[in-house]
């Protein structure tokens, strides 16, 4: 599906969807316990993915959109081995947090996923898996899904990089709980996403499950079991910043763009207020109300460590071809590992709508100053969060911008296009018909 966006103002109220990190945990955390009505989760394709993992383990996911619930009837310690395959589809939270589950099963799960998927690197945790008395082997033997893994896991300490994916963290940390001996994580490099590893702390202890930070990493004990009769997921920053940005760029006239839903939690990406602050924006956070307010403003370019953050690099991306000046966008090496190499993809698609971007290995770098948006017709490439970040640059484009592939923010945000289109951006992205706002 194509979406086409022409430049548009915004105003108004719009409220953020749930996070989808805190819904991953939350279903699968209330699958290795023994039942949990999760409140407000994501329901989308990501975590609908988690969901049919838990029920493929003998527990059960009933999604009541009414009562805006999740009814997960959990498999209670460890899974059983599931009657087929387990498919991850575009989720490499899923992928991750599943292969650790699976290494606790008896016999041998078969875990797989789509094209880009199965392109990422699973390798660490395959190894980590192994050093844990289990079996986890990639298929085609290239550290990458398909997947075969089970054998009983035990408890015990491994080492693992720190700088592929925090999620190997997470996923050794949720299934160590209920081993017998516990598991310790030692990290052999400086962690990078290390804020999606509180988020995990901070759900395991709502589910009554106690972990540590250790000199060299984290550790959790065994023998636990998970515990909540209810969870109520928190909005997600992630999406917020694509409102947020929207905001900054393209928000009528003195008119604010309101954003609800904006609770603060452990979510690294509400640096992306800070972000916007340093760039010039008028924002301003209300954490007591959960409400974040932005106008539009003259922004400068900032330099930007998106260490913590890897998903809000499309965004600053693109605030930087709106800015004056030059966003330099460093420590991102790890965002080139997601559902796309989001460096060169954001380079390549904002290229193409007339940025000019330097990339390096390790950083992008946007030239405000010689880029000029022009409406063209740019590629999603099966990547939410591209086709999010190029559909605020299309606000400001000079002409009509056209994201291909626009369906895919089913992954994490699948109003997005209505709530755009609701705050009075004209969005086509349905045949038949430019939505806007009355
Ligand atoms: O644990 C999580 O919920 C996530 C961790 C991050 O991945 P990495 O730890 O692989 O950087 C982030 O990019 C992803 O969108 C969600
Ligand atoms: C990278 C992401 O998620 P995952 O790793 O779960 O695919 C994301 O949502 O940007």
């Amino acid at each position: 599906m194509d979406a086409r966006i022409s430049p548009s103002r915004v105003a108004g109220r719009a409220r953020a969807p749930p996070s989808k990190s805190y819904t991953h945990r939350a279903l699968l955390a209330a699958g290795y316990g023994d039942g949990t009505v999760v409140r407000d989760p994501l329901d989308s394709a990501d975590p609908r993915a988690t969901g049919r993992a838990v029920t493929a383990f003998g527990g059960a996911v009933e999604w009541d959109d009414a009562a805006n619930a999740a009814r997960v009837d959990g498999f209670d310690g460890r899974p059983r081995t599931p009657d087929d395959v387990v498919n991850c589809e575009n989720s490499g939270t899923t992928m991750r947090l599943v292969t650790a589950a699976a290494g606790l099963a008896a016999d041998l799960v078969v875990l797989t996923g789509d094209d880009s998927l199965r392109s990422r690197p699973q390798g660490p945790l395959l190894e980590a898996v192994e050093a844990l008395g289990g079996r986890a082997e990639s298929t085609r033997r290239n550290g990458r899904a398909p997947l075969v893994v089970g054998d009983g896991m035990e408890g015990g300490a491994v080492s693992i990089p720190g700088d592929v994916s925090s999620q190997f963290v997470t996923a050794l940390l949720m299934a160590g709980a209920v081993t017998d001996g516990g598991v310790r994580v030692d990290l052999s490099t400086a962690l990078k996403s290390a804020p999606y590893v509180e988020i995990t702390r901070e759900v395991l202890d709502a589910f009554g499950v106690e972990t540590e930070r250790t000199d060299a990493g984290f550790a959790v004990p065994g023998g636990q079991s998970y515990r909540a009769d209810e969870y109520a997921v928190p909005g997600d920053f992630s999406s917020i910043s694509y409102l947020l940005a929207a905001g900054a760029v393209a928000a009528a006239g003195g008119e604010p763009v309101v954003v609800e839903g904006a609770r603060p939690s452990a979510q690294g990406d509400s640096a992306i207020v800070d972000v916007l602050d340093r760039m010039g924006a008028d924002v301003d956070w209300d954490r007591g109300a959960g409400e974040i307010a932005v106008r539009r403003s003259a922004l400068s370019g900032v330099e930007v460590d998106v260490g913590d953050t890897p998903d809000l690099l499309p965004t600053i991306a693109t605030l930087g071809a709106v800015a004056d000046g030059d966003t330099r966008i460093v420590n991102a090496e790890h965002v080139r590992y997601k559902e796309t190499d989001r460096v060169s993809a954001m380079a390549e698609e904002l290229g193409r709508m007339g940025a000019s971007v330097t990339e390096e290995p390790d950083s992008l770098t946007v030239h405000g100053d010689d880029s000029d948006l022009r409406g063209a017709t740019v590629d999603g490439r099966g990547d939410h969060r591209l086709v999010m970040a190029l559909a605020v640059a299309g606000l400001v484009a000079e002409g009509e911008t056209t994201v291909r592939g626009a369906e895919h923010v089913e992954v994490s945000f699948p109003g997005f296009f209505g709530t755009l289109a609701a705050l009075g951006a004209a969005v086509d992205s349905e045949p038949g018909g430019t939505a806007r706002a009355e």
